[in-house]
């Protein structure tokens, strides 16, 4: 297992045994982040897809027999209606999207977090906002969502990327009610307090897992890796450099594709 040496106290064989030792508990529950997890951060974000090796690995893990199979989740800051087209999970994956403030549990329809009329008043003025700072600095990006907007600053060069990204964060972002969360090349206002640690937290009493597996890239991620408890058996994989509060460290997608792998043959066995 390809672990690195970025900070992250972990050895391949403890890796390994904290693997197995989750794929022996009663009810597990593989939670994953999409972007930089199972699929590579690319400039197009309507291209991202996972790697053949992690869509594989995810796949095999929704055919183990049902008496075998662990709860799978996706946890994203995507919308519910690209994550579920562009990661393609297995049937009976649950999604949250939006880092929380939309939900699609197995068997229930999606939820979206209804905005109060204030709220939608606010959603309209920060999504203008941020459309006006876009149109002044060239190579940015505005992608709308149902409780939020979001600057992309990947196809900016360096000074302009900055640029804009201030301009958010202290115009739109300080409005009373706005939660400024940053990611890799974005910053995101949203009109609801959702992160993943809350979204990991409910589908851990809502699905009734006993034991939690997350992997995640980002520093929004970091949310949903804090609430994890190793001591009770859950698993923290941070993907590729950064400061974790993971346990164990994996390089890219692909890496995260061959933990699916060991957790397939250690839930066949
Ligand atoms: O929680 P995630 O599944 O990791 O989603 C986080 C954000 O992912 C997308 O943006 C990121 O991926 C893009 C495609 O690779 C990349 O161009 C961008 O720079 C990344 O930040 C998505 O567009 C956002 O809405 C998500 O919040």
């Amino acid at each position: 297992m390809s672990t690195d040496a970025t900070g992250t106290p972990s050895t391949d064989a403890s890796f390994r045994a904290a693997l197995d030792a989750f794929a022996a508990r009663t009810r597990p529950l593989v939670a994953l982040d999409f972007d930089g997890c199972l699929a590579p951060l690319v400039d197009d974000r309507d291209a991202a897809r996972p790697t053949p090796r992690a869509a594989a690995a995810l796949a095999a893990l929704g055919d183990l027999p049902e008496d075998r199979r662990p709860l799978l989740a996706l946890v994203s800051g995507r919308p519910l209606e690209p994550l579920s087209r562009l990661a393609a999970p297995p049937a009976g994956t649950a999604l949250v999207g939006s880092h929380g403030a939309e939900v699609r549990l197995p068997g229930d329809d999606a939820a979206t977090a209804p905005l109060e009329e204030h709220e939608r008043a606010l959603l309209a003025d920060v999504t203008a906002a941020v459309r006006r700072v876009v149109e002044t600095h060239p190579g940015t990006d505005l992608e709308p969502k149902p409780a939020g907007a979001v600057l992309h600053t990947r196809n900016a060069d360096v000074a302009t990327a900055s640029a804009a990204a201030r301009a958010v964060v202290d115009g739109p972002g300080r409005l009373p009610g706005v939660h400024a969360l940053r990611g890799k090349d974005v910053v995101e206002l949203a009109v609801l307090d959702v992160d993943k640690g809350r979204s990991v937290q409910m589908l851990r009493e809502r699905l009734g897992a006993d034991v939690v597996l997350y992997a995640g890239d980002d520093v929004t991620d970091e949310h949903a890796l804090a609430v994890l408890d190793p001591a009770a058996g859950d698993v923290g994989v941070k993907v590729g450099p950064g400061e974790t509060a993971a346990s164990f460290r994996v390089a890219d997608p692909d890496a995260v594709a061959e933990v699916l792998e060991h957790l397939v043959a250690a839930f066949s066995r």
